[in-house]
């Protein structure tokens, strides 16, 4: 996951190959809470690990639950209808799938259990997020629920009360349709002696989301009836069962990205997504109709899917996206790459959400260059001509982020030229973490890019300046790649010394370099499935790297294999010649320069804390004779490019020369401050 504050795509090309999703967040919470009220133990399979379901666990671990995690396995045993502890205090983040349902069940089980009381609360957003028409419900039916700030909306407390079942429960079921699943969740722990019935008011929305709550059920050993989407019977004697061993479906509304993806991009080959298809249980699956709708060509097997560019331009659609409120967003973007103005109708549910998502895209949108007419309950998006840089706003939602991501795809715009092209930048990437963390990386494991479109920043100078150092903390910064080239010069030596391979040897250098099995882990190096990294780092590798490094043919051998680290979502090289020889078109080149004092020094500590003594003159002269090589040789000599800046960092510590090369970057970049 880039736990950064942001996220920089650069302009993104074909897309191919195969994305393994996270399993179903809706599937996941409720499977959680259904196995939490069981008596017995679920295993659940492929469970969603994700900020969601962590805030779930951990409330059923609060109320009893012993629960299990192993590997690809969540063992839980229940508590059976009745939660181990009298009270306690529930944070549920912003999980909305966690706040209703656990609201409904423990409102219940207070009646039930003389002296019970819970607390329920989560972040700021999810204080603002409605939930007084279950409340409404919940006292209708004889359940103590207080608000503890507005009424209407989280933190709530639940406490005793007397249960009323004669009459029907009455729910609304038009602004969310959590509020009924919360109901059919909770009430079979009420209906033991006699049949519940529930009626919903107001016409329901989001269906399919209740279907998968009544499979669910189902699978627990509750049988509900329903009567048209009015009125839903939980019969009498309602005991939840597990049912062993569950497996979680991959999450649909996470399948939207990709089949999105393969719609614009999958060009040559399709993009695979496994682990939801067309035996999905979510009504998020139909987004692939939404999507067919538009040109994708999909091949659906039961559990995967398959997508290809069909129409290109996207064709437009006007949709009532009631039955897709969570994947419909993916549309939104889709439009861009449509022929004409496409509508999303019937999606008010949008403004309660994890943030206000109509506005929050029709502003996101307009910021790319878009225009969009935002309505209550509709919006309505033109086709983009030219998009211009963007940084995106993602309003802590997992699904803004993603959505947007598919700006990035620009280049391909059927209404643009091929080469006009701009990068989008995500704030804060890691919200994605609601439902799937590693969004990004899977994105970047089936897409291209331009080499040329790939950033690449070049720290080259002498021998303990600081360049690995600061090239590692720049990238962590930025969520990019690394290669530190003196360890490939190392490796070679190392590899060169094992074989019996002379200094003076050039032919035979190279041969070695190209022969190298090299595989890289991390900052770890593997020889032949070996790790050398410590190896590499010894004084008599250093200078033997240091000899062999001024034979033009080991360069030779070594080039591609450097150029091949220029890998999305970006690239910090360090080195000697690397704005100079091997990316000599990178984006920002900085020539890291420290007195010969301050290095020999700083390589005196490094010894030091690796338990070796030295002396500080000799290692002086060591590092002095090593610039000199590296600085007179005659291929790829250690120079600053003559577009480099210089930073010496002599008198600078490591944070401050990090936060300047990270601000020379910034100011390069095309995004303004909205
Ligand atoms: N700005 C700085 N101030 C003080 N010490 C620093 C600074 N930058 C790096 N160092 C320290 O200097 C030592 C050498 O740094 P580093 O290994 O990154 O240098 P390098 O240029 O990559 O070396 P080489 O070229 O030999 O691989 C490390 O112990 C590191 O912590
Ligand atoms: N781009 C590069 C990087 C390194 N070298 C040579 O390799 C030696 C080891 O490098 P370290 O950065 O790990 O110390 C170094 O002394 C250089 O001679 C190079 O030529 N080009």
């Amino acid at each position: 996951m880039y736990s950064i504050p942001y996220l920089d795509l650069p302009p993104l090309g074909h897309a191919a190959g195969t994305v393994q999703l996270p399993g179903s967040k809706s599937i996941s919470n409720r499977l959680l809470l259904l196995a939490g009220l069981s008596e017995g133990t679920t295993t659940l399979v492929d469970l969603l690990d994700s900020d969601d379901t962590r805030v779930m666990l951990a409330a059923l671990r609060t109320l009893g639950c012993a629960i299990v995690q192993d590997g690809r396995l969540t063992r839980i045993t229940g508590f059976a209808g009745r939660p181990q502890v009298a009270s306690a205090e529930l944070f549920l983040g912003n999980a909305g799938t966690a706040m209703r349902p656990l609201t409904a069940a423990l409102a219940v089980l207070a009646t039930q259990q003389g002296g019970a009381a819970y607390t329920l609360g989560g972040v700021k957003r999810m204080h603002e997020r409605p939930i007084g028409d279950l409340v409404d419900a919940l006292r209708g039916l004889g359940c103590t629920v207080d608000c503890l700030g507005t009424e209407g909306y989280p933190p709530l407390r639940v406490a005793g009360g007397t249960l009323d079942l004669a009459a029907p429960v009455k729910v609304r079921g038009d602004v969310s349709s959590q509020f009924l699943t919360a109901l059919l969740l909770a009430l079979p722990l009420a209906a033991t002696d006699r049949a519940v019935t529930i009626e919903v008011v107001g016409e329901l929305i989001s269906k399919p989301y209740i279907e998968i709550t009544l499979n669910l059920l189902a699978r627990f050993g509750i049988a509900v009836e329903r009567q048209g989407w009015e009125r839903f019977v939980i019969p009498a004697g309602s005991r939840y069962v597990t049912p062993g061993e569950v497996h979680v479906e991959g999450d649909a509304s996470s399948a939207s990205y990709f089949i999105a993806l393969g719609a614009i991009a999958g060009v040559d080959a399709p993009v695979r997504i496994e682990g939801v298809g067309a035996a999905s249980i979510q009504g998020d699956i139909r987004f692939k109709e939404a999507a067919e709708a538009m040109g994708a060509v999909v091949h659906a097997e039961p559990n995967a899917l398959e997508i290809r560019r069909g129409a290109w331009p996207l064709k437009a659609i006007d949709l009532d996206c009631n039955h897709i409120p969570d994947a419909a967003m993916t549309l939104a973007v889709m439009a861009l790459y449509a022929d004409g103005p496409s509508t999303l109708r019937n999606i008010a549910s949008w403004r309660v959400k994890e943030t206000d998502r109509i506005a929050a895209m029709a502003c996101e949108l307009r910021k790319l260059g878009a225009t969009v007419e935002e309505g209550e309950d509709f919006l309505r998006v033109e086709p983009l001509a030219r998009f211009q840089p963007a940084s995106i706003h993602t309003y802590d939602d997992h699904r803004m982020a993603m959505c947007l991501s598919l700006a990035a795809f620009n280049r391909l715009n059927p209404a643009g030229d091929g080469e006009h092209a701009v990068p989008v930048r995500i704030l804060d990437p890691k919200c994605v973490a609601k439902t799937f963390p590693d969004y990004f990386e899977a994105l970047f494991s089936v897409v291209e890019a331009r080499a040329a479109d790939i950033p690449v920043i070049t720290i080259d100078g002498p021998t303990a300046s600081g360049k690995g150092t600061l090239s590692a903390s720049v990238a962590a910064q930025l969520g990019w790649h690394t290669l530190d080239s003196g360890s490939l010069y190392r490796v070679t030596a190392l590899a060169a010394r094992r074989a019996g391979v002379s200094a003076d040897d050039e032919q035979g250098l190279a041969a070695t370099a190209r022969a190298m099995q090299l595989r890289f882990e991390g900052v770890r190096v593997l020889l032949a499935g070996e790790d050398v990294s410590d190896e590499l780092r010894d004084e008599a590798v250093g200078m033997m790297a240091s000899r062999i490094s001024a034979w033009p043919a080991v360069r030779a051998a070594l080039y591609d294999l450097q150029c091949g680290f220029r890998q999305l979502p970006g690239l910090v090289a360090d080195g000697r010649d690397m704005g100079t020889v091997i990316f000599p078109d990178a984006g920002l080149k900085i020539f890291l320069t420290a007195t010969a004092a301050a290095r020999a020094e700083r390589r005196l500590n490094q010894l030091i804390a690796k338990g070796i003594s030295a002396s500080l003159d000799d290692l002086r002269a060591d590092l002095e004779a090593r610039d000199e090589r590296d600085r007179t040789r005659a291929t790829a000599p250690l120079r600053p490019a003559e577009d480099a800046l210089r930073l010496d960092n002599s008198q600078l510590g490591i944070e401050a020369s990090v936060q300047q090369v990270v601000a020379w970057w910034n100011a390069r970049q095309p995004f303004d401050a909205r």
